[in-house]
């Protein structure tokens, strides 16, 4: 099997005892070794195996040593998507090396999304080739369907509809990222995307990162859209999260933590001295950040609405994002005004997340709405205000608003107008004890249990991934 993620390989080969490759980028390598020894337990770790692709990110126009998203701005993001396709001939030598040495192909290859290519690679060496989407089943739908389905022309005023998607269920301009609003087939995004797409739909079928019980809708709209079967192996989240109760505590202390300045002690201590569900957590994920001046106008707000919060801030939208932290992007003395009244603390770039959401003082998640963060914040019950930017985010966003009941959005995007008073407002409105903030917290808790059962040992994820591997088995006959 070749694929590219930790958890998932692990889960398979807890499963099936089946050997696994991951390929990948020699820096990832690097990276994704560190993770398989801090989160395999040794007798399973010699069945995954890792495998290196050659790639220069300078050939191809990208600061040297370029091998993931984390230190480019969003422009420079569809010039990696492309030279991510020069992976293919590399790929392709791999697993001819392993069909060589084994004397058959693999059982299969799980490739991402992003690696439409793989189909090519499955079909000319006889073997099956099933797509992994890391977002959930509405959101991946929905960034499909919108860019296999342009131009968009829709005004500021308009509610449209999206193939794919009941009529009932129309989107609005504004949900739609400044590319995919001026996107027509032949700029550089949509030559991306639109084959990448395409591709896809050509393999065997599809992984995705969700389960059955929380997005029934969600996937019947992606089954209807793709045609192909459709596995739920999620949510795939670490199990010190799944396992996770309120009873248990946070589960601070329980996985190694290796990012340098940061510590989780200073994390835990200031939550310990704050009272159950008072805490705000804001943070937009491993890729995104806000405006100088919605920065600006987010940090009075917070301080207006007098809440406690951990703030995960990145340098905005403008500045290097890798770059030192400066105080003049916030109000002045803010970071030390909000520690000596204990109302705030402020982490520069990365924080312990699952720690922080799953300790008893956390009540709310300001989050841009990644797929990961969202299953992360439901798994231990908390309720979301959302401020989707970029991806799949406002479809994420949309679901969670419309029919999960979980979130509230406070804005859309880096265009999206954010002031001091409607974050007091929304704040408050998610953070008080009664009304719509208790209901949102109960079934923000019920998807958490639906989580944790579909996750369980004959949880329907869990069936999935038999059903999926035993599938394969099968199709191996044909091959
Ligand atoms: O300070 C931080 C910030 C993030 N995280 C972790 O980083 C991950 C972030 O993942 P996610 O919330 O999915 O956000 P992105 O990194 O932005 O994810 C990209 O990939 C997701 C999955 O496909 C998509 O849903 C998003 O739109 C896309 O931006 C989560 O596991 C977080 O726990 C931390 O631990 N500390």
């Amino acid at each position: 099997m070749e694929l590219s993620g930790t958890l998932e390989a692990k889960q398979i080969q807890q499963r099936t005892g089946f050997t696994i490759t991951i390929a990948n980028t020699p820096l990832n390598v690097q990276h994704l070794r560190t993770t398989l020894s801090t989160t395999s337990n040794d007798s399973s770790q010699p069945s995954i195996r890792l495998a290196e692709l050659p790639f220069c990110g300078s050939d191809h126009g990208l600061p040297p040593h370029t091998e993931n998203t984390e230190s480019l701005s969003l422009q420079q993001f569809v010039t990696f998507f492309h030279a991510s396709n020069s992976l293919q001939a590399p790929f392709h030598s791999l697993v001819s090396g392993i069909i060589e040495k084994e004397g058959r192909p693999p059982l299969c290859i799980i490739s991402d999304v992003f690696f439409g290519w793989a189909t090519e690679v499955a079909k000319s060496l006889g073997t099956a080739n099933v797509t992994f989407t890391t977002g959930g089943a509405y959101g991946t739908a929905a960034y499909m369907s919108l860019w296999q389905n342009l131009p968009h022309r829709a005004t500021e005023s308009d509610y449209f509809a999206v193939p794919g998607f009941p009529d009932s269920c129309r989107f609005h301009i504004t949900q739609l990222h400044q590319y995919l609003r001026v996107a027509d087939g032949t700029d550089v995004w949509s030559r991306y995307f639109q084959p990448m797409l395409a591709n896809s739909l050509k393999s065997s079928g599809w992984l995705c990162n969700t389960a059955e019980e929380i997005e029934p809708q969600g996937l019947e709209i992606f089954r209807n859209y793709v045609k192909l079967p459709v596995w739920t192996i999620g949510p795939l989240l670490p199990p010190a999260l799944l396992n996770h109760s309120p009873s248990s505590g946070s589960i601070f202390g329980q996985r190694a933590w290796k990012v340098p300045g940061v510590s989780p002690e200073k994390c835990l201590e200031w939550l310990d001295k704050h009272p159950q569900s008072s805490v705000l957590y804001i943070s937009f994920g491993s890729q995104n950040t806000i405006s100088p001046s919605q920065m600006m106008e987010l940090a009075m707000g917070l301080e207006d609405s007098g809440k406690p919060f951990i703030w995960v801030i990145r340098p905005p939208v403008g500045f290097d994002i890798k770059g030192e932290f400066r105080a003049e992007w916030l109000p002045e003395k803010f970071e030390q005004r909000m520690a000596d009244r204990n109302q705030g603390l402020i982490v520069h770039n990365w924080a312990p997340q699952l720690e922080i959401l799953s300790h008893k003082s956390t009540g709310v998640f300001l989050s841009h709405c990644g797929w990961n963060s969202v299953m992360e914040s439901l798994c231990v019950g908390v309720p979301i205000i959302a401020w989707p930017l970029a991806a799949e985010q406002c479809y994420n966003s949309k679901m969670l608003v419309e029919d999960m009941g979980v979130a509230v959005e406070l804005t859309r995007g880096l265009q999206g107008a954010v002031v001091r008073k409607e974050v007091k407002r929304v704040i408050e409105l998610v953070m008080d004890s009664k009304g719509k903030a208790e209901e949102m917290k109960k079934k923000a808790a019920e998807i958490g249990e639906k989580i944790r059962d579909a996750m369980r040992e004959e949880g329907s994820s869990l069936k999935a991934m038999d059903d999926f591997v035993s599938t394969m088995l099968s199709k191996r006959q044909g091959y």
